[in-house]
């Protein structure tokens, strides 16, 4: 602040900079100092977890971009990742299904189990991991191929039907529970990338769960949908909710706010509050997710 109060002269475009420095100061991120290394508020812990990860860091090369975090993720919740633009939130979400394996600086530490297996157990079959935890992305990133054919993928290279009828009951349950079936039965040998951009992203989810995943999770993915398709796919995540345990990053805490059971808020590589979701956003434990959540910065 001193420097701020010496950088003040008679000259206006020298004030009017400074102004907006100050600006600028007031919406920076809080520092780091507010939080304790390892340290979560909140209810990070449950009794039912189906992941259960224990002091997580992860490094790019010699950064680190997740800082000791301890979290339990139960059967069957939606759970939703909030924080500034680079807190970690991808990037944690990532180490569920080791996607960050394709990244060759990255390296992941700590306990990470889902069912009280090893995630990162070397033996583990990756495949058949990201078939139990499967991903939607934030852009609809449908196969060039037909609609039939981008759900039926995954059923196909995991054997998961014997015969044409079998694969083309599980096409149908998987566009009806994705919200879709009805608007593409007619069309099931269209390419999918004629479809809308909230079609193909619930196309995205049904190729998803065509494999029968126990977890989906999700990184904003609305982000590049409008607010009907968006809503669409709100929709969805409670309908998921009843069979699947979902996290969810999101931009949007309306969006955290409407679909999700627990809000986990990074910063910085920390998780620094989880808690039930209507107390994060009424009555937040942290003064940086108070911060974040009534807008001071983010
Ligand atoms: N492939 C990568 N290589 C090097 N650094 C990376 C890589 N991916 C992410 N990072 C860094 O790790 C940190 C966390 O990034 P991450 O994308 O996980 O944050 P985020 O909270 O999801 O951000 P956003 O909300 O902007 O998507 C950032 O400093 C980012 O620059």
């Amino acid at each position: 602040m001193s420097t701020l109060n010496t950088s003040i002269t008679t000259d206006t475009a020298q004030r009017e900079t400074t102004t907006q420095d100050a600006v600028s100061m007031a919406k920076e991120k809080p520092a780091e100092a507010a939080i304790e290394y390892g340290k979560t508020v909140g209810t990070p812990f449950a009794d039912d977890a189906k992941f259960c990860l224990r002091d997580v860091e992860v490094f790019y090369g010699d950064t680190q971009a997740i800082k000791g975090i301890s979290l339990d993720i139960a059967r069957n919740e939606v759970i939703a990742f909030i924080g500034p633009s680079g807190c970690g939130k991808s990037t944690f979400l990532r180490c569920l299904n080791r996607m960050n394996d394709s990244i060759d600086i990255c390296r992941v530490k700590g306990r990470l189990e889902l069912d009280g297996q090893d995630l990162y157990d070397p033996k583990r079959d990756v495949v058949e991991l990201r078939a139990r935890v499967g991903m939607v992305f934030q852009k609809p990133n449908p196969f060039p191929k037909s609609i039939y054919d981008n759900v039926a993928y995954g059923p196909r290279i995991h054997g998961l039907a014997n015969r044409k009828s079998e694969l083309d009951d599980i096409v149908e349950d998987s566009l009806r529970k994705a919200g879709l079936w009805n608007e593409v039965k007619d069309r099931l040998d269209a390419p999918a990338t004629g479809m809308s951009g909230g079609q193909q992203q619930r196309l995205c989810i049904a190729r998803t769960i065509a494999v029968s995943p126990e977890v989906v999770l999700m990184d904003e993915p609305c982000s590049a949908l409008d607010p009907i398709a968006t809503a669409k796919v709100e929709e969805l995540i409670a309908e998921l909710s009843q069979s699947y345990t979902i996290i969810i990053v999101t931009h949007s805490m309306q969006q955290a706010a409407r679909v999700s059971h627990r809000t986990a808020y990074f910063h910085l590589g920390h998780l620094v509050e989880v808690n039930d979701t209507d107390k994060v956003f009424t009555a937040p434990e942290h003064e940086l997710t108070e911060s974040y959540i009534t807008g001071r910065f983010g």
